[in-house]
C-alpha cells in the first residue's frame, strides 16, 4: 500500500493536528476539506460503522486511500453517552454547548460516579470499495470534572480528568496528550499494523 499520502476524512482540525504530528513526516494527511466541504451523515450505531462510512466517503470523493477517525466521550453514569453522539450531544452547537449539557448531565454526581472513556477507532481503507478496511480502537479511561480547565485541546478535553497525570486533558500539552490518549493508543495500533516506523 503507497501510504505517503492519505486523505484525513475529517472535518475537525483537532483532530487532523493530532494525527499529524503521531505520524510525523512519513505520511502526508490530506484533509478531506481541501475535496469538498460536505459532510457525511453518520448514520451508524457504533463507532467502527461511523468511521468506515466516513472513510469511505472521503475515499470516494477524493481518490485517495482514506483515514477516518470516530471517537467520543462515554460517560459511566449516562450508560455511555453521549458516545457516538458526542460531537451531536446539544444539537451541533458546538463544543462549549456540549460541554455545558454534559456538566448540567452530571449535576450533583459525586466524583467516584463521574468515570468516563475516551473512545476512537481509525478506519483506513485503501479505496472507496475495499472490502477489508483496517480498524483500530483505543480508551483512555478518566473522569469528569465539575468544571472547565485548561486551553489546550478541543472538544471535551477541559472537563476530562487525567488520572495518571492529575490535570485535565485540556491542561496537558499536545505533545503530551499525543503520548496517552485514546487516539494515540488506537494510532499506536494502526502503525504496527502497517509496519510503520
Ligand atoms: O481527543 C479528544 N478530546 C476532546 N474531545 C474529543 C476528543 N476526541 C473526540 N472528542 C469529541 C469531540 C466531538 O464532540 C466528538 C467526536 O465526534 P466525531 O464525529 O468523531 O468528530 P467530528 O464530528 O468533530 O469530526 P469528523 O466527524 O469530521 O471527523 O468527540
Ligand atoms: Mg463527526
Amino acid at each position: 500500500m503507497n501510504l505517503t499520502q492519505l486523505v484525513l476524512a475529517s472535518h475537525n482540525a483537532g483532530k487532523l493536528k493530532e494525527l499529524q504530528a503521531m505520524l510525523g513526516d512519513s505520511v502526508q494527511l490530506r484533509s478531506i476539506g481541501e475535496f469538498s466541504q460536505v459532510e457525511p451523515e453518520e448514520t451508524g450505531l457504533s463507532f467502527v460503522e461511523n468511521a468506515i462510512l466516513k472513510a469511505r466517503n472521503a475515499a470516494r470523493i477524493s481518490g485517495l486511500p482514506a483515514l477516518a477517525d470516530d471517537s467520543g466521550l462515554a460517560v459511566d453514569f449516562l450508560g455511555g453517552a453521549p458516545g457516538i453522539y458526542s460531537a451531536r450531544y446539544a444539537d451541533g452547537k458546538g463544543d462549549a454547548a456540549n460541554n455545558a449539557k454534559l456538566l448540567d448531565a452530571l449535576k450533583d454526581v459525586p466524583d467516584a460516579e463521574r468515570g468516563a472513556q475516551f473512545v476512537c477507532v481509525l478506519a483506513l481503507v485503501r479505496h472507496a470499495d475495499d472490502p477489508l478496511p483496517i480498524l483500530c480502537e483505543g480508551l483512555w479511561h478518566g473522569r469528569i470534572l465539575h468544571a472547565a480547565s485548561g486551553e489546550h485541546g478541543f472538544g471535551y478535553d477541559p472537563l476530562f480528568w487525567v488520572p495518571e497525570r492529575n490535570v485535565s486533558s485540556a491542561e496537558l500539552s499536545p505533545a503530551d496528550k499525543n503520548q496517552i490518549s485514546h487516539r494515540a493508543r488506537a494510532m499506536d495500533l494502526l502503525r504496527q499494523r502497517l509496519s510503520l516506523k
